[in-house]
């Protein structure tokens, strides 16, 4: 294994858009470029921190339509063109079984016009009002690319089981109020942030990001 610590870092730049995805890729890899909030804990952090330095970046990209692994990459290849160099986006979907898997990539958009003021995600459970399957899954998908010519970004997917209840916990994050991940009684809102970092479908993408990325660097 190469020393991390005799070369410098290699530096990804994370695009996005949302405050949100960035606090929790931030406290996930536990990756700071000085700005603080990092490393809450998570296993491999370090080896991450040391190998690895997150930048961020938004850029307003426009996204396909399609499976949400293509919507990922070329999500990817665009803002890699914007970066000029190694460029991480990440895609979130929230999929219910009974709706064999929709809103999907497309949650976003359920949201703004679903949702509601006081209680942003409730529409987004009345949509399964006539169905008794209530389950669903979130699923990040990221795509790393290696700079503007990386034609074929690699993506990490990631998913956490769960099911649709009425909203409960605080509103500050999209749909996390309505999504109740399995074997746990409280909603992503409710959770202590801690815990929803170490079962997330984010975290489940991360981990295998930061085996990639850490592979990368020590080789
Ligand atoms: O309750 C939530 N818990 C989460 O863990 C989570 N992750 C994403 N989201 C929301 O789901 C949609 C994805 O759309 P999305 O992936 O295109 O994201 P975005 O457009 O906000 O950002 P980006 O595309 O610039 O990265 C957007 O409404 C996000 O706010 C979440 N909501
Ligand atoms: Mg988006």
């Amino acid at each position: 294994m190469a020393s991390s610590s005799s070369s410098a870092p290699l530096v990804v730049t994370f695009v996005t858009g949302n405050e949100n995805k960035l606090k929790e890729v931030r406290a996930i890899l536990g990756a700071d470029d000085g700005g603080g909030g990092g490393g809450a804990g998570a296993a491999g952090a370090s080896d991450v921190a040391s190998t690895f330095a997150l930048r961020s970046q938004k850029v307003d990209l426009p996204e396909l339509q399609g499976e949400p692994e293509d919507i990922a990459a070329e999500k990817a290849k665009l803002a890699a063109r914007a970066v000029g160099g190694p460029t991480l986006v990440e895609d979130t979907s929230l999929c219910y079984v009974a709706l064999k898997g929709l809103p999907g990539p497309y949650v976003k958009w359920f949201l703004d016009k679903l949702g509601h003021e006081a209680r942003r995600a409730l529409g987004l459970c009345k949509l399964l009002a006539g169905y008794e399957d209530k389950r669903a899954y979130a699923q990040c998908v990221f795509a790393y690319a290696e700079g503007p010519a990386d034609e074929r970004p690699r993506v990490f997917v990631g998913r956490t089981d769960g099911k649709i209840v009425d909203a409960r916990g605080p509103s500050d994050f999209g749909w996390d109020p309505v999504f109740q991940p399995e074997g746990h009684e409280e909603t992503y809102a409710e959770m202590d942030k801690a815990v929803k970092n170490s079962i997330s479908h984010r975290y489940r993408a991360l981990e295998k990001f930061r085996a990639f990325i850490v592979e990368k660097t020590s080789g």
